[in-house]
């Protein structure tokens, strides 16, 4: 018997043995009946024993999908076996161990070598690793036993084998756990310390989704006594992403994680009726158009309103607030009665004085209520209290208008000069708004409207006036494409997050909402104390094969000056193809519909046509519906994704990823020497295959030279066959 055989045999037999334990395991808890009493403890008890019913149904499809054969110094050598869940055993080591548990760290962060090592809660652990194995189980069989690491047989490198053998496999339209081939540098982020900002800077494809999903269930199962899972969120850009990821979670057994835009979560908070979010109007305005965007740049009202000068003239202006709100002169509830104003100003500037503003205003009010109360108990006869009453309701009304209205959308009106408050000076903050981004946004409010961009203004005078309780607060907080973010935001953000515990990953080369977002992360890391916060990269790319990321990193290269550029795993597939075709109407949507399904005769369950324009998307949509597709279209208002053929306009398609993609109409018009990230997204979103078709003038920084990255043409019927 040859080693595989070999090999292949040991896991079965293990296989069958560890099923069977487990099914005893199962059956001995659902025999024992189920405690529906009263008493806490056993009532505790029966929670532990339902999850642990639950665990167990849930590993005994895949109870595990690694091995390590591990010695510790000054022990045995020990075969681990490592699951997504762990199952206990009656000896001392675990039937399956968690992957998340200090010791399964070592199938991650291995590398090859004499000796291995991980932290334990005692301490450093020392030993030697004589086996990495994966094994593929679904549905209890056995499909795959793969050795990335033998001492014995293929000395001191872990190979790569088993990684490209996942990665070549087709997506659904889904991401996924990625449990089984966590890599060594995405591990290090996933089980890095909790009271930390981490920032990351990820190159497309790297993982950044994935690891902070792996991070946030690590997070859970290490700090389980400290942290919740309702208390933690991810920040995801648009509600179909959300969508798109929204399996992982529960294939690592977590739920109950919060899942939002930025928008959605600011206007729950604020309570605000209508939800302020950037739909298609703002994608066309800024994308359609082809903006030269090296004129623009602070004075962008984005950039402008996520920086921190703003931030601090919100500062200020709230600052302000606390001297202008009490409103001059007596309280008198009806005449002959007065409370003085001297007595009020106590309450309000000294008593009260630790308080937020909204809290102060609040107290102040009642107490005046209550002193009301007790000069009415001095009235002298039932006539005279009556009328005292009416006239002290009155006035008490009247004395709380007086005040200003402290809520932050009126307070922000305010501060922008649109809403006239008792006493409130907004002039000095306003000199420091560039005047045309001043204009601009009192004309909407004005109207009503609110922006986008005006959430973290609105959330940080609720912070500043408000006291944030306790389920406000998170204790974990993962913001996804961060390079879209501002430093406002995460500054607004730091304020409802515990110990400054943060993932924020992100993408510079990505960073295609240019009229947000950050320019680079030292703009973030500066809200931080050095120690508060740590930087990490990733810098392989695993979506993606070597053809389309040499391709990618051309672009990026030529286009932009960057030192970004993403590693390939070693996974060799077809050549991107460079297609020149006709441009003009039906010509064109054919040419684009005989290289759909010149593509579609692949094994691919995911294609996305990614157009530069919305409208281009539109009829193009329209087109194949009626060639009698089943296309899904992507407008920015879309909040689920359907996976199969997706038709949508490229700057949509950030942080999807399709097994192949065609990007028609990659001319210098279209694609601007401003738009280089903007083509580099969407090359990069392909796992397998990558199409560009263009007429007459390709944009400069594509490479069109190098045989090496690209072919060029339609391909030959011996080619699409050798392809098949
Ligand atoms: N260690 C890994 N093993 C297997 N697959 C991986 C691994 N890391 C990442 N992947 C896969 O690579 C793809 C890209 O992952 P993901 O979308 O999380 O990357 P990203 O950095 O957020 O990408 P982008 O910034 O380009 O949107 C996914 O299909 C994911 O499953």
């Amino acid at each position: 018997m040859d080693h595989v055989q070999s090999a292949y045999q040991e896991e079965k037999e293990r296989l069958d043995r560890t099923l069977l334990t487990i099914d005893e395991q199962l059956d001995k808890l659902r025999n024992t009946p189920v405690y529906t009493g009263h008493d806490y403890t056993e009532q505790v008890l029966e929670a532990g024993r339902d999850q642990q019913r639950h665990q167990l149904a849930k590993s005994t499809q895949e109870p595990y999908f690694g091995r390590l054969d591990f010695e510790e110094k000054g022990g045995e050598r020990v075969p681990l076996y490592i699951g997504k869940v762990g199952v206990g055993s009656d000896s001392p080591q675990p039937l399956v161990i968690d992957w998340r548990a200090p010791v399964a760290s070592l199938f991650y962060s291995f590398t090859g070598g004499d000796s291995a090592s991980y932290d334990a809660p005692e301490g450093l652990i020392e030993g030697l690793v004589y086996l990495k194995r994966n094994v593929v189980i679904r549905q209890q069989i056995l499909e795959r036993v793969s050795d990335t690491f033998n001492a014995e047989a293929d000395g001191p490198a872990v190979s790569d084998e088993f990684l490209v053998y996942r990665l070549g496999e087709n997506k659904d339209n889904r991401l996924r756990d990625i449990v089984s081939t966590i890599q060594a540098e995405q591990d290090q982020i996933i089980r890095a310390a909790k009271n930390t900002a981490l920032i990351i800077q990820g190159v497309a494809g790297s993982g950044k989704t994935t690891v902070a999903l792996h991070r946030l269930a690590f997070l859970l199962y290490q700090y389980k006594e400290q942290i919740t899972a309702e208390k933690m969120v991810i920040f995801a850009p648009n509600r179909m992403f959300i969508d798109y990821i929204s399996d992982v979670l529960p294939e690592l057994g977590v739920g109950d994680i919060q899942q939002s835009t930025f928008s959605d979560w600011a206007a729950r908070i604020l309570e605000l009726e209508h939800i302020p979010q950037d739909g298609p109007e703002t994608y066309v305005h800024w994308f359609d158009q082809g903006k030269d965007i090296s004129r623009l740049d602070e004075d962008l009202p984005g950039r402008f309103k996520g920086s921190l000068a703003y931030r601090d003239m919100i500062e200020q202006f709230a600052e302000g607030l606390e001297s202008s709100c009490l409103p001059d002169g007596d309280f008198s509830p009806w005449d002959g009665a007065v409370l003085p104003e001297r007595m009020i100003r106590e309450w309000y500037m000294q008593e009260y004085k630790p308080y937020p503003i909204v809290m102060r205003k609040e107290r102040v009010l009642a107490r005046i209520h209550r002193w009301i109360e007790m000069e009415l108990k001095k009235a002298p006869s039932a006539a005279a209290l009556k009328e005292r009453k009416t006239k002290a309701s009155q006035r008490e009304k009247a004395y709380a208008k007086k005040w200003p209205d402290l809520s932050a959308l009126t307070l922000f009106k305010t501060m922008m000069g649109v809403k006239k408050q008792n006493g409130v000076d907004s002039s000095e903050a306003l000199e420091h708004m560039p005047p045309a981004i001043l204009k601009e946004t009192q004309a909407y409010l004005k109207k009503n409207q609110l922006r986008e961009e005006d959430l973290p203004a609105l959330l940080y005078l609720y912070t500043l006036t408000n006291e944030l309780d306790g389920n406000e607060r998170f204790d974990h907080v993962v913001i996804d494409e961060a390079q879209d973010f501002s430093p406002f935001q995460v500054a607004v953000l730091d304020r409802f997050v515990k110990n400054h515990s943060f993932t924020i990953l992100g993408d510079l080369s990505q960073g295609i909402h240019y009229y947000k977002g950050v320019r680079t992360w030292d703009e973030m890391q500066i809200l931080f104390k050095p120690e508060e916060t740590a930087m990490f990269a990733l810098t392989r790319s695993y979506r993606s094969t070597m053809e389309i990321i040499n391709f990618a990193n051309e672009i990026l290269s030529r286009g932009v000056d960057t030192d970004f550029l993403a590693i390939p795993v070693f996974r060799s597939a077809e050549p991107v193809r460079l297609i020149h075709f006709v441009e003009e109407g039906c010509e064109r949507q054919a040419q684009i519909l005989k290289a759909l399904e010149l593509v579609q005769q692949g094994p691919y369950r995911t294609v996305a046509v990614l157009t530069r324009t919305l409208q281009a998307a539109e009829e193009l949509h329209a087109y194949l519906k009626h060639k009698g597709l089943d296309p899904n279209l992507i407008d920015g208002r879309t909040s689920e994704y359907a996976g199969g053929l997706s038709v949508l306009p490229v700057y949509l398609s950030k942080g999807l990823e399709f097994d192949a993609v065609i990007i028609p109409d990659v001319n210098a018009e279209e694609y601007s020497s401003y738009d280089a990230k903007l083509l580099y997204v969407g090359c990069t979103r392909a796992l397998h295959e990558l199409w560009l078709l263009y007429g007459d003038s390709l944009p400069m920084y594509v490479p069109i030279d190098d045989p090496e990255v690209a072919v060029q043409g339609w391909p030959t019927p011996m080619e699409s066959k050798e392809s098949n």
